[in-house]
């Protein structure tokens, strides 16, 4: 008899676009993606405003999520009008945190210190202390803590990974390029959440991430950098009148492998889908399509002669792997198997990589001189 799945029971914070993007996924049934393991309930969604909250859940999932749906827990979600209500769920066993940028700290700690286990969105939070300073709470309180970086589990990523890494796909990678960009500029108002200082807004924290994400997981994350920090970060920023980033260059160095990463994130653009990231090697390169933060496939493009210096490309090959999923169901599967085995933190999503993450945040914003707003953030760097 195969074994009752363990059930993920999630409680989430901020009913905006994200958490419903989030609330969807889980709702999908495990066994069309062949996940037999575990499976996802939502107990509870709260919102400051308990009307919206309850809309929240009859929009999204009026009968729960798949394990209500497949009969393996018998409750309903509740909705509340407060954060509070959520994490003081008796049924709530992990809070999933979709709320604005500025929030992510206090909102993390509220659920922490109830005794819950975290998936905070990205960016983590505002810098690299308020992040020591979580992870010292989930230490603390005995509970698992992750950043949300959905990228990291999408299966286009885990192939080229793959390829790259194990099969020497296309030799030794050189340099990586890597955009996320939308042309928001003049669409959206100034009190935007990309646009805002009040929310801590611009594209290197909200789009950033996943040019990064591209870099971490290639080059970082390469067997022969043995998990080594950049060497060098430097980067170009563009300021709005708001005070916060219009547009952020950044590149990385990592010497170990020989690599460069360039990275541009910015609100004046949108990003070409046809090959958001290219991973330039000795033998060929990649070029990923799709959206940054959620690839669909990937073109191989081999070299016909890799000795030759800006040598002819062979034919190209096309790898799909589209998938029906959202794409926040593969981090969430991830957090459930790691609930299922008493684990505090990620393996795939570490408590030092959000640091470094957020450290190369911090050390960008100061070489462009992005400040927060005064109070923003809750603890400051030294
Ligand atoms: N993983 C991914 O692909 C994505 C991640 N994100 C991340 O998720 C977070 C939310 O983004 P998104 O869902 O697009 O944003 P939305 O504006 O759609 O939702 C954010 C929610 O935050 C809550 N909130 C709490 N305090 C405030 C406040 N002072 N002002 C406004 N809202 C507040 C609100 O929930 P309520 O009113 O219910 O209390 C609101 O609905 C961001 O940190 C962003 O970086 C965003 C998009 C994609
Ligand atoms: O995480 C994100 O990914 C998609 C973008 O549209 C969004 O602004 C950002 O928060």
């Amino acid at each position: 008899m195969p074994s009752k799945p363990f059930v993920a029971q999630w409680g989430v914070l901020g009913c905006g676009w994200i958490s419903s993007e989030f609330v969807r996924d889980i709702c999908r049934l495990p066994s069309t993606r062949n996940v037999t393991d575990i499976s996802h309930a939502v107990a509870a969604a709260g919102s400051r405003n308990l009307s919206k909250a309850e809309e929240f859940l009859k929009n999204n999932c009026p009968d729960g999520a798949a394990a209500q749906r497949d009969g393996l827990v018998d409750f309903k979600p509740n909705g509340y009008g407060s954060y509070k209500g959520v994490v003081e769920d008796p049924n709530v066993n992990i809070v999933y945190i979709g709320t604005m940028n500025v929030c992510h700290y206090d909102d993390a700690k509220l659920a922490l210190d109830a005794g819950k286990h975290v998936l905070l969105e990205k960016p983590a939070t505002l810098n690299a202390a308020e992040w020591r300073s979580l992870v010292s709470i989930a230490k603390e309180k005995n509970r698992f803590l992750m950043e949300a970086v959905w990228t990291r589990f999408n299966p286009v990523l885990r192939s080229i990974q793959k390829s790259v890494h194990d099969d020497g796909l296309i030799g030794d990678i050189r340099c990586l390029y890597s955009d996320l960009s939308m042309d928001s500029l003049g669409k959206r108002p100034d009190t935007d959440r990309l646009l805002s200082a009040e929310l801590a807004g611009g594209p290197l924290l909200d789009l950033g991430p996943y040019p990064l994400v591209w870099t971490m997981m290639m080059l970082y994350r390469h067997p022969k950098n043995h998990r080594t920090p950049p060497a060098k970060i430097g980067s170009t920023m563009m300021m709005h009148h708001t005070g916060v980033d219009i547009a952020t260059n950044f590149a990385l160095t990592f010497p170990n492998i020989g690599a460069i990463a360039n990275c541009t994130a910015n609100l004046l653009s949108p990003t070409q889908q046809s090959q958001h990231t290219r991973i330039v090697g000795t033998k060929g390169e990649i070029l990923v399509q799709g959206i940054t933060s959620r690839p669909q496939s990937y073109v191989i493009r081999r070299l016909a002669d890799p000795s030759k210096e800006n040598g002819e490309y062979l034919e190209d090959e096309l790898v799909d792997m589209s998938f029906k999923e959202g794409g926040l169901v593969f981090e969430a599967d991830h957090v459930a198997r790691c609930l299922k085995e008493g684990l505090r933190e990620s393996g795939e999503m570490p408590w030092d990589e959000t640091e470094l993450t957020m450290s190369i945040f911090d050390e960008i914003r100061k070489q462009g001189g992005y400040e927060f707003l005064p109070g923003l953030e809750r603890v400051k760097l030294e």
